[in-house]
């Protein structure tokens, strides 16, 4: 007799969590506490993350003996002659104008440009390496990336990216997407991406916890690795492997790669050598205080004690 039937993992696989919009596998109580206790983990650093931040910092502070002290201090010798010329011209150009300096897909509004030169990118390279190397404490930047360095940490926010986001990213950001900075980016979360065979390989497909991302690749001599680029967070199918809405964006030494947070991306796998990219989260507080890019509602806010929190400012009393 011939009887219909179902598969067993009907019942152990493929099971649909609306809230969070993602399919998930259950075997045992057990298989389900070890496979998501990771996320218990990760709520459990980020109730102290912006404390154990600072402590980390001051400690860095005091113990890390930096290799080239002065690449800390930004200086216009470390950009690269074409960016030079486009922070010239920015002042005075329509974003049209400007946009035609650029390369990268106007229609889904990335641009690509050199940003730093050659001998900067490896001097930093050098720091960073000797920094993994350093008997110090040492936070990550976010749950996608196991293996980066926090800049902030390092010391480079005071004299570097704080001028380098106020004095350069801002007027070709808001430029090219003056809806993402509205009274300006006042913060920033900076930090360097690595990639290596055995270690965090690629990255998952994701928005970035930013009103506008620069991301900057510091070295060559790896293979693969590049980003996929889709629509915007909410539009479209947003799912990887969408052949329409998906492009590639392939990494040069030196080049930035300017999006806006919300854009959807992620990145595939290395197959050789190390890849290593500064990422800078952009932020402001005018966009972000209407609408969380996390939860993507008007946000629940609550104080920071110390730091820049997640780039929300309210006003208290
Ligand atoms: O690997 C890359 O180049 C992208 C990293 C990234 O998207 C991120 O850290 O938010
Ligand atoms: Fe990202």
């Amino acid at each position: 007799m011939t009887v219909f039937a179902r598969c067993k993992c009907f019942l152990k696989t493929n099971i649909f969590v609306k809230e969070i919009n993602q399919h998930v596998k259950y075997t045992s109580d057990a298989q389900f506490v070890l496979e998501y206790s990771s996320v218990k983990e990760e709520v459990a650093r980020r109730k102290n993350v912006f404390s154990d931040n600072k402590k980390r910092s001051e400690e860095i502070k005091i113990k890390y003996k930096r290799l080239h002290p002065e690449i800390f201090k930004l200086q216009e010798n470390y950009f690269h002659e074409k960016f030079l010329e486009i922070t010239k011209l920015v002042s005075n150009s329509s974003p049209d104008q400007l946009a035609l300096q650029l390369e990268g897909n106007k229609q889904k509004r990335y641009y690509s440009f050199p940003v730093f030169s050659n001998k900067f990118c490896d001097l930093l390279l050098e720091e960073l390496k000797n920094f993994e190397n350093a008997d110090v404490p040492k936070g990550r930047p976010n749950s996608m990336n196991k293996h980066g360095v926090l800049l902030d940490e390092l010391g480079f926010n005071e004299e570097f990216l704080n001028a380098f986001r106020t004095e350069y990213l801002q007027p070709i950001a808001v430029k090219l997407f003056p809806e993402y900075v509205l009274d300006g980016l006042d913060t920033h979360k900076a930090f360097v991406v690595k990639y290596k065979i055995g270690e965090d390989v690629d990255l998952g497909w994701h928005h970035d916890n930013a009103e506008v991302t620069l991301n900057i690749a510091l070295n060559e001599g790896f293979d693969e690795g590049s980003l996929y680029i889709g629509p915007m967070a909410g539009e479209g199918k947003g799912v990887a492997g969408s052949e329409s809405t998906v492009e590639e964006y392939s990494h040069k030494k030196g080049w930035g790669l300017l999006h806006r947070g919300l854009q959807m991306h992620g990145a595939m796998p290395i197959e050789y050598g190390e890849r290593y990219n500064m990422i800078i989260w952009a932020r402001s507080s005018s966009v972000r205080n209407l609408n969380c890019p996390m939860c993507m509602k008007k946000p629940d806010l609550e104080p920071v004690d110390v730091g820049w929190g997640e780039g929300f400012t309210m006003c208290t009393s």
